[in-house]
């Protein structure tokens, strides 16, 4: 599979500057891939017998207009190319230019009376550098008006490849072709809702390239995960002693969920600290756990606990904080005990809002993975809502500069695994999994992956791909129940496995 990686503005154009400076890859070369291989997508989404449009702007944009129209034309009867500053063209759109002349290809500098079947979008791609004003706009808004198909070549234009705003207007691209790495504005504000269908297309770029990026943003595939051996000679603490920590008399089922999640995803042996009051109905449950009970106060944990952690976390190598939890006093200072320690720690749910009285102990040298949805990263960071939304990605990857020793999985319906800078997203919608109990199955299967690797970024990688990929079920995403999820656990091991 192609590796995905997400680039900045900035970013991407060094790549390209990069890959023609340093590895001498003519500039030609890489756009006659672009060329091809959105002609190749163009012709999979079309009919030749469809009237095409190419719109071309000032600059290498428009060169990659210029040569799909020369590689379409052959099959396309009705092509046509509008180029509205054939003045002012960048080197190489000269050169397209010229060879589209001597084809004997249509073209105007103004967008013609007649509506067409589909356009293509080639007016500004990655160097769109200021808001779009005069005969560009009105082109934009015709466009965007007509019923017609619209793909756009590398960025819709209009939308900022950095941060996805709009840049005076936009275009809305039923499909988005992007040439060699994703733009990070692709996936952000109101450019995740202007490209439409998005591929990504290998243009020949060096890919030790992208691996040398310094805060690289990949998107998560299976080539990244690497499922931990089990050795067949093992015993039980190979794989890890974890203690869960949570529950409530409201909540009892968050740690029922998590400890499923964790024993059919192979931690070596499991014991959940629980309120006495929910304590006998967990016995019925199940009983592949050992319980170590606690004396409760109004159906929540005693002060109590926190003794009963000082007197037993020694006898664990992992311990897990906050499913079916509440924000109160206790919850912070046990929270502060397990990071004091030198285990390894999982924090979830409210154990992510007491973190953050405490936050400097994160700092802590011992592995620490937080699970945060986006309203609990605010709860942790103090960073509002709608700025964490705005940029995620920025967001992840600064909390993961700050904390070296955390791995940040911030979930969404897109989730952002961070660790030292370097980021992953996990890019599986999936309506099933937006129901209560679908956090605490996740921190059941990092809990395992934590018992299993030796490497704490990969543990968080496989937990979260092994969630994701167990929430593929063939049944109606409203009638999703947890044990659906959980219950496909080993049918996703084994997969990934094989
Ligand atoms: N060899 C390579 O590097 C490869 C590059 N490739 C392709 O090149 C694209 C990047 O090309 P690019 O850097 O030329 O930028 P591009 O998006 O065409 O725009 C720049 C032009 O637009 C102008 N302009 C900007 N904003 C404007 C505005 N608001 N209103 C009006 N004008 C505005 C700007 O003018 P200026 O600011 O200089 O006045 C300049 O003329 C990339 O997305 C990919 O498609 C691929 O073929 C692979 C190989
Ligand atoms: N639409 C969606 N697409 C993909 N994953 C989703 C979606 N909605 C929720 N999820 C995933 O489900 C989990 C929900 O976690 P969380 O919000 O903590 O739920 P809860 O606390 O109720 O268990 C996260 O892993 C999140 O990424
Ligand atoms: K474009």
């Amino acid at each position: 599979m192609y590796p995905a990686y997400i680039h900045t503005q900035t970013t991407a154009r060094n790549i390209d500057h990069a890959a023609i400076k340093t590895y001498q890859i003519p500039s030609l070369i890489l756009m006659e891939h672009a060329a091809l291989k959105s002609a190749e997508i163009i012709e999979q989404i079309t009919n030749t017998n469809q009237s095409i449009c190419i719109l071309c702007g000032p600059g290498n944009n428009g060169a990659d207009g210029l040569a799909i129209a020369r590689l379409l034309q052959p099959k396309y009867p009705n092509l046509y190319v509008v180029v509205p500053e054939i003045k002012k063209m960048s080197e190489d759109e000269k050169i397209q230019f010229q060879m589209v002349q001597n084809l004997k290809i249509p073209f105007c500098k103004n967008l013609p009376n007649v509506t067409y079947d589909i356009y293509i979008d080639c007016l500004f791609g990655n160097g769109l550098s200021r808001d779009i004003t005069g005969f560009y706009k009105t082109m934009i808004q015709n466009v965007n008006t007509s019923q017609s198909t619209i793909i756009s070549i590398d960025m819709p234009s209009g939308i900022d490849s950095t941060m996805g705003n709009v840049l005076g207007c936009a275009i809305h691209a039923d499909y988005t072709i992007s040439l060699d790495c994703y733009k990070q504005g692709q996936w952000l504000n109101e450019g995740k809702n202007h490209c439409g269908k998005l591929y990504l297309v290998d243009i020949g770029i060096p890919q030790i390239l992208h691996q040398k990026c310094m805060d690289k943003i990949k998107i998560l595939n299976e080539e990244d995960i690497h499922l931990p051996n089990r050795p067949l000679n093992a015993h039980k603490s190979t794989f890890g002693k974890a203690l869960m920590i949570g529950g409530s008399q409201n909540m009892h089922g968050a740690i029922h969920m998590a400890s499923l999640s964790a024993y059919k995803s192979g931690i070596g042996t499991l014991t959940l600290m629980v309120p006495e009051c929910i304590s006998n109905v967990l016995a019925i449950k199940s009983d592949f756990y050992m319980l170590l009970q606690c004396a409760d106060r109004n159906g929540i944990f005693s002060s109590k606990a926190i003794d009963l952690l000082k007197q037993n976390i020694n006898n664990y190598s992992i311990i897990s904080i906050g499913n079916g939890m509440q924000k109160n006093n206790i919850t912070i200072a046990l929270v502060e005990q397990a990071l004091k320690s030198d285990k390894k720690i999982v924090l979830d749910a409210d154990a992510l809002w007491a973190a953050q009285k405490n936050i400097e102990l994160l700092k802590r040298s011992e592995t620490t993975i937080l699970t945060p949805h986006i309203k609990e990263m605010s709860d942790l960071t103090g960073i509002h809502v709608s700025t964490i939304l705005s940029n995620p990605f920025e967001v992840a990857r600064d909390f993961s500069k700050e904390y070296p020793s955390c791995v940040l999985i911030l979930k969404s319906s897109q989730t952002y695994i961070a660790h030292q800078g370097s980021v992953y997203v996990l890019d599986a919608q999936n309506a099933g999994l937006a129901k209560g109990g679908s956090g605490d199955i996740l921190c059941g299967i990092v809990v395992a992956m934590l018992g299993q690797c030796k490497d704490s970024l990969q543990a968080a990688l496989c937990a979260t791909y092994i969630h994701s990929q167990s929430a593929k079920l063939d049944i109606d995403s409203a009638s999703f129940m947890p044990e659906d999820i959980i219950n496909n656990i080993p049918n996703t091991l084994k997969r990934l496995r094989s």
